[in-house]
């Protein structure tokens, strides 16, 4: 049980995922990207896995805060580690990120469910086996024949509804686009979509993340009359008081906040200062799975629901595991990518959603990828 190792293997991988200047993807053509794998050893020879981007986890994050904590102690000390971990996050100059301590979080989950062959959401406490998804739709963008109009979303948004999902996320147009942000042009979207699908799909906006107050009201004014699940991330997140404004003036829930740090504990002050009408969460925002579930059943107790944000099978395992959230988001989806195609260090997709769009589970020990390590290897670059 006592960790003996922490390891970090690059490799590149092959996607048509690009990165725009304001760090939105976009479809291009594939490109090899330099992926991380984080493994944390025991003296048994257990190993628990997370990939990540090369920066979570260079050298001096490893070195200084990451094994100082883990080597030499138990595994299964999960919350101990964490609390540790995060403890060091002050004295670091600010180098260690939620991201990292989100790195090492899943390994140890992961490691603790392939310890005693069993899935993590199991591991948690199983709500469900299944998790209905909603397909979150990339950034708008100026390609022909992408989602460059309003009417390149109702007719992407048909061939969601067509593969099977009952849930339809927008993220429109942002800079670098060069006329946006536009929030006439978003209800256009919205409507084009709306239109499309019909009135029995769910539908959710991601929209600019830095509208003005009085922006973000009529962007929300304009999805009440077209029937729209929730508003996120219409203002900086980094003024709760603007939410608190908005929720206390719009009818269409609010959701957040998703970028904004603090983990757990500023979640709980947007729930006190009734900033949203749905909280949120995500693996990587708030610092791993084990805060993730703290932020879940905090919410609970206030009866609020809370939507994870991101794919992959550490934010499905947290979906699994509880019953105050009623959505994977199962993307980024672009009418020129095939999520479907999964990644290329993965034996098979994490989250395959069935035609009725529901996301069954993995029953893979561990977090649930089925991680192709000859695939690791050969690809290796470091
Ligand atoms: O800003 C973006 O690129 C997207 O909003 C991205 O972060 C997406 O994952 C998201 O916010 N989902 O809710
Ligand atoms: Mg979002």
């Amino acid at each position: 049980m006592i960790i003996t190792d922490v390891q970090v293997r690059h490799f590149l991988s092959t996607t048509r995922r690009h990165s725009d200047s304001a760090g939105h993807a976009h479809p291009g053509p594939p490109h090899q990207v330099k992926t991380s794998i984080l493994t944390i050893r025991t003296e048994d020879g257990h190993e628990g896995h997370s990939f990540t981007v090369p920066e979570i986890v260079r050298p001096h994050l490893i070195d200084k805060f990451v094994r100082t904590v883990l080597i030499g102690q138990d595994h299964r000390d999960r919350e101990r580690l964490w609390q540790d971990l995060a403890h060091w996050q002050r004295g670091s100059a600010a180098q260690l990120s939620d991201r990292t301590l989100a790195a090492v979080d899943v390994a140890l989950w992961d490691l603790a469910g392939r310890t005693l062959n069993q899935p993590v959401y199991k591991l948690i406490g199983a709500y469900r086996d299944k998790v209905r998804a909603y397909g979150s739709i990339m950034c708008g963008d100026e390609l022909a024949g992408g989602l460059a109009t309003p009417e390149d979303y109702g007719r992407f948004a048909e061939t969601l509804v067509a593969r099977g999902y009952t849930g339809i996320k927008l993220h429109t147009w942002m800079p670098p686009v060069s006329w946006a942000p536009d929030v006439r042009m978003d209800l256009k979207a919205c409507a084009a979509v709306r239109e499309a699908v019909g009135p029995d799909i769910h539908l959710m906006i991601d929209a600019f993340h830095w509208y003005s107050r009085v922006d973000a009201l009529e962007l929300g004014r304009g999805l009440e009359k077209l029937g729209f699940d929730w508003i996120e991330e219409p203002l900086d997140e980094q003024s709760m008081s603007s939410y608190k404004w908005l929720s206390d003036n719009l009818d269409i829930p609010v959701v957040g906040p998703e970028s904004a740090g603090g983990k757990h504990w500023h979640r709980a002050e947007w729930v006190r200062h009734g900033a949203c009408d749905i909280l949120r969460t995500g693996v990587n925002d708030v610092g791993g799975i084990t805060p993730a579930l703290k932020t879940m059943r905090m919410a609970e107790s206030f009866g609020m629901d809370c939507e994870v944000h991101g794919n992959t099978a550490m934010n499905l395992a947290v979906c699994a595991a509880s019953r105050n959230c009623r959505w994977y988001e199962r993307g980024l989806l672009h009418p020129f990518l095939e999520y479907d195609d999964g990644f290329d260090y993965l034996n098979q997709l994490s989250d395959p959603m069935d035609a009725q769009g529901w996301v069954h589970v993995p029953d893979r020990p561990g977090i649930g990828e089925d991680i192709n390590f000859d695939f690791i290897e050969n690809n290796r670059v470091s």
